[in-house]
């Protein structure tokens, strides 16, 4: 059944139901990440490993387990279906989630049937209940209230929408115009993005991981909000800059481009296998100034005392700010890790800034928007460390920018100690 309905704006689209297999592909991973726990990209790589679908089908399928799991407790209210019966009565849910979608019902074999009446009755109360409307849980609610007062319910709201889908260019290869042209030619369609000079929004339905400008390392796929920080380090080619906490080198690469290549960039973490990944992204991407090095102990960070021009320090977090991207944060123990967290974001802060060199920057960002993670941390450092000066830092807003949530602040160090 065709029905060519655009869900979400002009950039993905629901454009046929989904097959009977998808379906279950969908109930099967909402059960995974709600009843185990899994992380949610984890559950797709399991679910889709070896399966040889179309990109187009596997779109399709992360779209509406990532619209479900963004309004979660909404749809269950609806479908009066608790996260933990997803196995059983998932199917009940995604047919609610398209009736209240207006679109047509996927085939599926076995589907638990809906009272339309009952719906009605159920989204108009729902409508009185903002926190519910936005897809809330109770504890993000009272947490976002306390701590950001007037500012939450919009970022509540905004929060709850699809995340758009942004381009880094590597500067490295090519521009910004030029790989908007090259893209055109694959059948991608981008715009530019105000504010931030290396990135392109892509406003088609495309596959971009199979174009030939992907292959050639001309683009990253990275939030513009995440760009932003890399762009306030401000490091500069033949500088000595650490990226303490790199992950899979999201931003280490865009800081490498920065760099002109040039200059010594060391990318950190305590995971191997991120820095392997990283590694082959440099690779692809022409980073050639790029080194990774694992934590080790803290003899590791000792070692480079007093030694770097910039050091970002990219903390874990509880990804408060990048609900859109990853939505299965809200239905986890995100509240119950959250004290550990600011304890090792603390710990991270003050014994990682010694790599700072006199006269050197340190940034220290979260993708979170919660100020216990960020500007409480910074405050507490600062009172603590005389030898650092604030110099400004920005909380990227989702709800002002459309972008994912972020939070840096800079800093650096007037002396020693
Ligand atoms: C927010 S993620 C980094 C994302 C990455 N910078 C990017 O842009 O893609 C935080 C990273 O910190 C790492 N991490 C956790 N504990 C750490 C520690 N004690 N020291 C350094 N890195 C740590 C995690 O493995 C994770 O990769």
């Amino acid at each position: 059944m065709i029905a060519a309905i655009s869900l979400y704006g002009n950039f993905l689209m629901l454009n046929s139901s989904l097959s009977p297999s998808s379906t279950e592909l969908v109930i099967s991973i909402l059960d995974l990440v709600l009843k185990e726990g899994k992380p949610l990209d984890r559950a797709y790589s399991q679910h889709f490993s070896g399966l040889q679908l179309e990109p187009s089908e596997q779109g399709r399928i992360t779209l509406v387990t990532g619209a479900i799991l963004r309004r979660l407790n909404l749809y269950c209210f609806l479908s009066d279906v608790k996260p933990e019966e997803m196995a059983r009565m998932g199917s009940r849910l995604l047919n609610v989630w398209h009736l209240f979608h207006q679109l047509p019902l996927p085939k599926m074999k076995y589907a638990l049937q809906v009272d339309e009446q009952e719906l009605a009755t159920r989204i108009e109360t729902a409508k009185q209940k903002p926190v519910l409307w936005d897809g809330c849980p109770d504890w993000l609610d009272e947490m976002g209230q306390a701590q950001m007062g007037d500012r939450w319910p919009a970022e509540r709201a905004a929060l709850n929408k699809p995340a758009k889908r942004f381009l880094r260019v590597n500067t490295l290869k090519c521009t910004r115009d030029e790989l908007a042209k090259k893209l055109r030619n694959e059948r991608v369609q981008t715009v530019e993005v105000e504010g931030v000079e290396t990135a392109l929004e892509v406003v088609s339905d495309s596959a971009l991981f199979r174009t030939e400008c992907f292959k050639k390392g001309w683009f990253e796929q990275q939030d513009a909000g995440s760009q932003l920080i890399a762009k306030a380090l401000d490091a500069k080619p033949g500088m000595r800059v650490v990226d303490a906490c790199a992950g899979a080198g999201g931003k280490t690469l865009s800081i490498s481009a920065q760099m002109e290549g040039k200059g010594r960039l060391l990318a950190m973490d305590v995971e191997q296998w991120k820095l392997d990944n990283l590694k082959q992204r440099a690779r692809r991407a022409a980073a050639h100034n790029v080194e990774t090095r694992i934590i080790a102990s803290s003899k590791t960070i000792k070692r480079l005392k007093l030694s770097a021009d910039r050091v970002l320090l990219d903390v874990p977090c509880s990804g408060l700010g990048v609900l859109k991207r990853n939505p299965d944060a809200k239905w986890r123990d995100t509240p119950e890790r959250l004290p550990v967290l600011v304890e090792l974001q603390k710990h991270i802060l003050q014994s990682y800034s010694r790599m700072v060199k006199v006269g050197g920057i340190l940034i220290y960002a979260t993708c979170s928007i919660m100020p216990e993670e960020n500007r409480h941390q910074v405050d507490a450092f600062l009172a603590e460390n005389k030898h650092f000066r604030f110099i400004e830092d920005e909380n990227i807003s989702p709800a002002e920018t459309g972008f994912d949530g972020f939070y840096y602040a800079k800093l650096e160090r007037i002396a020693e100690a």
